[in-house]
């Protein structure tokens, strides 16, 4: 024993005797070594999970998953696909999660007939209360989604059309104007500002005026990029949720300036939430059927949801449609930019299809364009969606995956990048091919584009996602000549952020109004 360690057993008998802060200190410590000891021990040799393969790291202690994503900075859908190149079709990640690679399991995951609850630690990072999103079981998230379904149904957007195509035409003015001013677009802000007004104007007649903003240089906007990332924290570590939410103003615009446009979202949507609540009849006055409307509806036989839940669904609502339609439109666009022939092809269709300028088509006569079709499908599938593996968990009773019985309790995902990059159903995945979508046999591939997810926890907001990409990419391609701005498709860079992030140069396009 070298006299410092000898000094140590020393000092800490003495405290033994004289039990102090330092000994009270020292025996937690020992005492939650010996926990993940005990813990590890038990996580590698005698859990249920113990038979599956994988690093021993990752089955020892949830802190592997940590350190990879965090200290790391690794993207986990990365490291996915290099444990399964090592481990096989199924590895466990986590003492409780097993990830799977045959697209085939996303199925059996994500089938209609499943009731299973979405994994609470990765669905509570997103929201302190529920909402449709982050309502972890089945039964309770399908009450609330059965309430809002009729909203978001094709028939209702069909109807409410105009509202998406008013924002439309207030993206191409502010495109036309930057032009008129010698400037090039950056059309990832434009479309996600584009997104922004839409969900807000649709979802609470009360548009965040996004689009309004200089160069779509809107707050909103940037405090949405800066907050995604966080994501990825919080879900480890849920107290940074609580404290971001219950922050003074003041506050977080002096720790972090660009959180502002949030702080100042949040605070429209919750004062409208109070004021619907308060004063239901002046739901009257609305525009259009909003979701409260529908929250609100007492005779429709469920329950109001609290005032903390309300705030939370329409926050989540927001989130939910703004990058994933955003993202989507940006790839397309990009794509189509830097691929000659397939910009003709969408040119040619739109020319034909919509021939005068003033007369701009509804969604259901863009809808049937097959080459537009095709374009919509190849971005949804390149873009992926969310790329982080949306867990379930596995009920009591257990369930067979992939031909392998897995115990209940189980965290179970599949991410989207296994089936919608796998290059026996997609051949050359990562290319932009919006041919693949026309061939005879394409009808098949429309049961792998999970971009949406499937099963009872998939998209409530699909037919919105879809009615604003087909007027998203006929609008621009239709209304401006289009060039690249010294960006390419190689340009496109992500950074896993549950959402694919967009983490790569200024997207600019030179966007000139088509005279007729
Ligand atoms: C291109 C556009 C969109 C894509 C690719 C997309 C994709 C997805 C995906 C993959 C999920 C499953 C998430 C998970 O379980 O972790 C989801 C769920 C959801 N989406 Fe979308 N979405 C889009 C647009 C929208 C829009 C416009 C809304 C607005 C209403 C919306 C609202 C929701 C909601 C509320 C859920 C939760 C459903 C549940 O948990 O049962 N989405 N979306």
């Amino acid at each position: 024993m070298t006299s410092t360690t000898r000094h140590f057993w020393a000092a800490y008998l003495d405290d033994l005797a004289y039990p102090s802060v330092s000994l009270a200190v020292v025996t937690s410590i020992l005492s939650w070594f010996l926990w993940v000891v005990i813990n590890g021990t038990y996580n590698l040799y005698l859990h249920p999970l113990s038979k599956f393969p994988g690093p021993k790291l990752a089955a020892f202690t949830i802190w592997w998953k940590i350190y990879v994503e965090l200290i790391q900075k690794k993207d986990l859908v990365e490291m996915l696909f290099e444990l399964h190149a090592v481990y096989g079709d199924v590895v466990r990640i986590a003492p409780n999660e097993l990830h799977f690679a045959k697209p085939s399991v996303y199925h059996e995951i994500h089938s209609p007939r499943n009731r299973w609850s979405k994994d609470p630690v990765l669905y509570n990072a997103f929201a302190e209360f529920e909402s449709s999103f982050t309502i972890p079981e089945y039964h309770r998230a399908k009450k609330r989604k059965d309430i809002l379904q009729p909203l978001f149904s094709r028939k209702s957007i069909i109807s409410m059309q105009h509202l998406i195509q008013d924002c439309m035409d207030q993206m191409c003015e502010g495109i036309a104007k930057q032009h008129g001013e010698g400037k090039s677009t950056n059309i990832l802000l434009a479309f996600r500002c584009l997104a922004v007004d839409t969900i807000t104007s649709f979802c609470f007649a009360k548009p965040a005026n996004a689009l309004a903003a200089p160069d779509f240089q809107a707050p909103i906007e940037r405090a949405m990029t800066l907050s995604l990332p966080m994501v990825t924290f919080i879900k480890y570590f849920p107290a940074i949720k609580t404290f971001v939410a219950h922050c003074p103003p003041l506050l977080v615009s002096l720790l972090k300036p660009g959180l502002i446009g949030l702080v100042n979202m949040r605070k429209t949507l919750w004062e409208q939430v109070l004021e619907v609540t308060k004063h239901p009849e002046t739901l009257e006055s609305a525009s259009h059927p909003i979701i409260y409307h529908a929250l609100l509806n007492p005779v429709s036989g469920h329950e109001i949801p609290s005032f903390t839940s309300l705030r939370d669904e329409a926050l989540l609502l927001v989130f939910a449609g703004t990058d994933t339609a955003s993202n989507t439109l940006t790839l397309g666009t990009i794509h189509i930019l830097s691929n000659p022939d397939i910009h003709k092809n969408v040119v040619r269709e739109l020319l034909e299809a919509w021939p005068r300028l003033d007369d701009t088509p509804r969604y259901e006569a863009l809808d049937s364009l097959p080459y537009l079709r095709a374009i919509v499908k190849e971005s949804l599938r390149l873009v992926q969606g969310v790329v982080t593996p949306m867990t379930r968990v596995v009920p009591v009773e257990g369930a067979e995956l992939g031909g392998r019985h897995i115990p209940g309790g189980t965290v179970v995902g599949i991410s989207n990048s296994f089936v919608l990059l796998d290059g026996s159903i997609f051949p050359d995945p990562h290319s932009f091919r919006p041919e693949r979508w026309l061939e005879p046999s394409s009808e098949s591939l429309d049961h792998w584009l999970v971009t949406f997810c499937k099963g009872p926890r998939s998209c409530l907001g699909v037919n919105l996602g879809y009615c604003e990409l087909f007027l998203g990419f006929a609008n621009l391609f239709r209304r401006f000549e289009l060039e690249l701005d010294g960006v390419s498709a190689k340009s496109l860079r992500w950074k896993e952020a549950y959402l694919p992030h967009y983490e790569g140069p200024d997207l600019y396009v030179r966007a000139a109004p088509r005279s007729a």
